[in-house]
Parts: C-alpha cells; structure tokens; sequence
C-alpha cells in the first residue's frame, strides 16, 4: 500500500484546455470540470493546497489566427480569453463541491473576478482556498505551460503538476510513435537537450531554475492526481534531484 503521507505541501496543477471538452469537439463538458474539481477536493482533504492554471485550448488558441492570415497578438488575446472561460468552469465546480475558490486574472476585468497580484495569491493560499490563476501570464507569445511554471514559482510550489492527455514524458510524442518509450524519471536538462515536447522549452527552463520538479500524468485518469501525491501512480518526474 502506498504510503498515505502527501509528497508535497503546496502543488500548481496545470490542467489541459483541451481535456475540458471531454468527447465534444469545442468547449466545457461540466462533467469534465467536475471530475478535476474531484481531484482537488481529494488533494485538499489530503491536507494539500492546491493552485491551478488551465489552458485555452478547447476554446481558442492564437496561433489559429496566425495559420489563418490574422494577427498572432489578437489572437493570443483571444486565447487569454479563453482561460479566463474556462477558469470560471472550474470555480462553478468546485463551488457546487462546497470548496472555497478564488480567480485572479493576469488581465484585469475587475466585474468578473479579481486580479492577480503574488500576495493576494498567497494570502488565499494559506487561507485554505484554491487559487485560480486565469489569463495566462498575461502577455502574448507565450503559453498557460509558462503561466503554470511562472505562478509555481511566485507562491512557492513543491511541484507543477501537468495534468495532460498522456500519462508521462515519453522519447517521443507518442501519439506519433508507438515505438516512444515512457520515463519514471528524467532531468529538466534532458527534456531540454532531447527537445521533448511535453511542454515548451520555456516552461521546462523556468521550472528548472527554480528547483521546481514537473510530474507529468494523465488528467483523464480519475484519482490520478491524488495516487501520486501519496507517492504512487502512474506518471513521469521531470526533477533534477
Ligand atoms: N516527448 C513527449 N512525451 C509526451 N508527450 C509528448 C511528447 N512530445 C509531444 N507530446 C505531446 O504533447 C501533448 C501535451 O502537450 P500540450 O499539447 O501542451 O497539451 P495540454 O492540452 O495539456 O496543454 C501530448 O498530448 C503529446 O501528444
Ligand atoms: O501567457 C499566455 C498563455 C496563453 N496564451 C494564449 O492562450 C492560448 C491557450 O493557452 P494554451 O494553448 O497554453 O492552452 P492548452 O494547450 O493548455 O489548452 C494560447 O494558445 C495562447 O494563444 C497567451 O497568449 N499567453
């Protein structure tokens, strides 16, 4: 039996746009919502604070307007947008769970939720909340992979988890190549000289910086998340330790 002691004190998960759609093709299957909202619930009860970004994917991302002859900036925003959407999902879910949650956006449109600022993020933190950091990290070019690593090492995290439609960092995109096999374990350094694309180069390089293992897991497995914070559970840690 794994051991029952939480690993980590203080986790980010970073939740996949895309997995919000569940079977649908465009935007929020709510039973998808409340499924990660489960998670965090069984995590919380664990005695572990638990933060999270979500992605835009399964709404909009920029670069669809870039391929498409527009501007990457506007597009970006849109995809800013999108988390922000998709953040408001996850809050209504965990409301309905009875779990205090709060979202702070990058960008701030103060009738719809609060902005972000590190210490009010903090304060919630230790006040037992889940924080909600919505809006990306603001800014265009870059992705809610970095936001995740960013706001990580703003409150201090013990680890990113990436919860994402693999269950681990493989030697290739395994959705390409059958023949890609998965780690246990592997170097931040190494996902880098390797050029694995489970996140990109500069989320991988901010998490490394900072002493801030990345576990990578599948976040349609339900009960995936709690397993690994006991220490067990199918996943793949990015730790130079
Ligand atoms: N070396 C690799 N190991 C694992 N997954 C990889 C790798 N290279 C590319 N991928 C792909 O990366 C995807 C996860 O990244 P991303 O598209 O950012 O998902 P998310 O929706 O979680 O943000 C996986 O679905 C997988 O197909
Ligand atoms: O700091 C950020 C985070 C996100 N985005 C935009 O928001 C979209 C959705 O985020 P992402 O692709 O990371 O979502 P996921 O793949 O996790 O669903 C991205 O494509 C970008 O267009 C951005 O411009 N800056």
């Amino acid at each position: 039996m794994p051991d029952q002691h939480p690993v980590f004190r203080r986790v980010l998960l970073k939740a996949s746009g895309e997995a919000l759609m569940g079977e649908q093709k465009f935007g929020i299957d709510v039973s998808v919502a409340d499924r990660i909202a489960a998670d965090i619930s069984e995590a919380r009860s664990m005695g572990v604070e638990v933060a999270v970004v979500i992605g835009g994917g399964n709404i909009f991302r920029g670069v669809a307007v870039a391929s498409a002859g527009g501007d990457r900036v506007t597009g970006d925003h849109m995809g800013m947008l999108a988390t922000v959407i998709n953040s408001l999902a996850l809050r209504t879910s965990l409301m309905k769970m009875g779990i205090e949650s709060v979202v702070l956006s990058a960008i701030a449109m103060p009738e719809i939720c609060e902005s972000f600022s590190q210490r009010q993020a903090t304060a919630y933190m230790d006040q037992g909340k889940v924080v909600i950091f919505a809006g990306g990290t603001g800014n265009p070019f870059f992705t809610t992979d970095s936001a995740a690593a960013l706001r990580a090492a703003e409150i201090g995290a013990d680890a990113l988890f990436k919860g994402t439609q693999v269950d681990g960092v493989y030697s290739a995109d395994p959705k390409k190549d059958p023949t890609a096999k998965r780690y246990e374990r592997i170097t931040h350094a190494e996902v880098l000289q390797h050029d694995l694309a489970i996140m990109d180069t500069a989320a991988i390089a901010l998490a490394r910086e900072n002493d801030i293992p990345i576990i990578v897991y599948s976040i349609h497995e339900q009960g995936g998340f709690g397993e690994i914070l006991r220490g067990g559970g199918r996943c793949t840690i990015v730790s130079d330790k």
